[in-house]
């Protein structure tokens, strides 16, 4: 798609002629601008346009500015040049990138993969015209501004059954509408769960995408699985789907992050046995400052449980300040003397353990695929920006050293992306009570191998974009938040050294004893 600008046409030697203290036009791709009134408003000054008044900028333009920002400025386009045509498409809501790896290969059309049917290419298409036009407007903007999601997006996001999806494969999605019918619930499977995932990373605000009811994603599933009333499951999961309520997991402290068996929070069950009596600390909890129930992890006599907690009395929640933006809603929570009823205990007494190991394996799956996602989205950045950005009078992409890192970065990104779709076929066909034997180790490992790749990424896009690498707004924004921001993913839901461990334990349970 082109601009869309004014059918009025000028020669070239027209535009020269705007070269005057009240009249500055510039051309970029064939279209005419009158910056004369921009002047004063221009972030990058008055002097530089100035400078180029009366000519052709298109070069100059593209390499200190992102297309989007024509889109933004389009008022100031009067026409074009008579007999030219515009040669810089326009990507329109929700189309593919032409980028080379920009889109995983199973989206680019010269290749085929086993493992993508119609409906996994039906739900693409309809979560990136939703992130598109709905998810990545609202982050660029809290992002910035650190503020918390908005109902309104809540509410649309539960509308089309986005909040359901998030969950991953099972009976919470039977009979809901996701998203026009693009999948039948019933049908959605693991790489459907997938591409929720990675379609909405590509807002890139890494702050935000907590924000956006990760809290949701990683806690819920414990009611989902272990809530033993019929009704209270019903209850809460309805109040949470519909977008009213919100919930977190809360299971790290001060005293003990990846090492959950030395959690300190206590739950003392009164002399009725009709409550728990919850004392204790909470650090780091993504979205509780403005959640409603809180997934606990609690010291009881005899080991660890979890229980639901719900906002009330003796609950007290802060936000923390981190290196990712405010509105992923990072929490410290204190409960002093919380009363909680019995009925609220998910799992058995004393073996919530099993509660927390079981929901790890799909939230280090859906760090995996966001971080993966996330890598590819610097690789096209950096990709683009190679052709655009002329130094020593060629482009970057022309300097040998620059293709050698392009090249370590794509090799990172397409073989994790390859294993991520392995790991995912196996759990679309594996038991679920066979996943944990078998997979925990594999997505531990994966998550471990991909933040350890998002670090080399970073790095190496940093240093093909320089200065702009390191700047919040303009060009490098994506980069700079990426390189920010990677290590979330390294430390939350498992640390890599801890994940690296796991995995290797794993497969020595299996070690056959006769090798020697
Ligand atoms: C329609 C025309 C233009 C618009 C709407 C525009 C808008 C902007 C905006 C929004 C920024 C802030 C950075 C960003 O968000 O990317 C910026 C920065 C800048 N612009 Fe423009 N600009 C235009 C044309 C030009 C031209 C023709 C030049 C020629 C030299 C220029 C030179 C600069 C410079 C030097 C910066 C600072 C870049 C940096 O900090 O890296 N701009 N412009």
């Amino acid at each position: 798609m082109s601009l869309p600008v004014p059918s009025k046409t000028f020669t070239r030697d027209e535009v020269a002629k705007h070269n005057t203290e009240d009249s500055v036009w510039f051309i970029v791709d064939t279209v005419v601008y009158d910056a004369s009134d921009f002047l004063d408003a221009h972030p990058g000054g008055e002097a530089v346009l100035r400078q180029v008044a009366g000519t052709d900028a298109t070069s100059i333009f593209y390499n200190l500015h992102r297309h989007e920002v024509l889109q933004k400025y389009n008022d100031l386009a009067i026409g074009t040049i008579a007999g030219e045509k515009q040669s810089i498409i326009t990507p329109k809501l929700g189309d593919l990138s032409t980028v080379p790896y920009a889109e995983p290969l199973w989206l680019t059309p010269q290749f085929k993969s086993p493992y993508f049917k119609d409906s996994h290419r039906k739900l693409q298409r309809a979560m990136r015209e939703f992130t598109d036009e709905h998810i990545t407007p609202e982050a660029l903007e809290k992002e910035r501004s650190g503020e918390y999601v908005s109902q309104e997006l809540i509410d649309k996001m539960s509308k089309v059954g986005l909040l359901h999806m998030r969950m991953g494969p099972g009976k919470h999605l039977y009979g809901v509408d996701l998203l026009n019918g693009a999948v039948d619930g019933k049908e959605f499977d693991y790489f459907h769960d997938m591409i929720c995932s990675q379609e909405q990373v590509r807002a890139a605000c890494r702050g935000f995408q907590d924000g956006n009811m990760a809290g949701m994603v990683i806690g819920l599933t414990c009611i989902l699985n272990y809530c033993k009333d019929p009704v209270m499951k019903k209850r809460i999961s309805d109040e949470v789907f519909s977008g009213q309520k919100k919930i977190c997991l809360a299971i790290t402290e001060a005293f003990a992050g990846s090492d959950v068996a030395g959690l300190r929070t206590t739950a003392v069950k009164t002399p009725d046995g009709k409550h728990y009596i919850v004392n204790g600390t909470k650090k780091w909890i993504t979205n509780g400052v403005f959640s409603d129930y809180f997934v606990t992890g609690v010291k009881t006599d005899k080991g660890l449980s979890v229980l639901l907690i719900e906002r009330g009395e003796g609950i007290e929640t802060k936000p923390i300040k981190t290196s990712y933006s405010p509105a992923a809603g990072t929490t410290y929570i204190t409960f002093d003397n919380v009363k909680v009823p019995v009925e609220n205990l998910l799992g058995e007494e004393n073996k919530g353990i099993y509660v927390i190991l079981s929901n790890f394996n799909h939230e280090r799956w859906t760090m995996a695929c966001a971080t993966i996602r996330y890598m590819r989205l610097v690789v096209e950045e950096s990709l683009k920006w190679a052709h655009q950005r002329l130094v020593f009078n060629k482009r970057l992409i022309d300097q040998p050293v620059i293709r050698q890192k392009l090249a370590k970065m794509i090799a990172l990104c397409e073989s994790h992306q390859s294993w991520l779709e392995t790991i995912t076929y196996q759990m679309c066909y594996m038991p679920y009570s066979e996943q944990a034997k078998h997979l925990g180790g594999p997505i531990a490992l994966l998550k471990m191998s991909c933040t350890r790749a998002a670090h080399e990424i970073a790095d190496e896009a940093v240093q093909i974009w320089g200065g702009r690498g390191l700047t919040q707004t303009g060009m490098g924004r994506v980069i700079e938040n990426f390189n920010r921001t990677y290590k979330f993913d390294a430390i939350l839901g498992g640390a890599e050294e801890v994940l690296g461990d796991l995995g290797v334990r794993q497969a020595m349970k299996y070690m056959p004893k006769s090798v020697l």
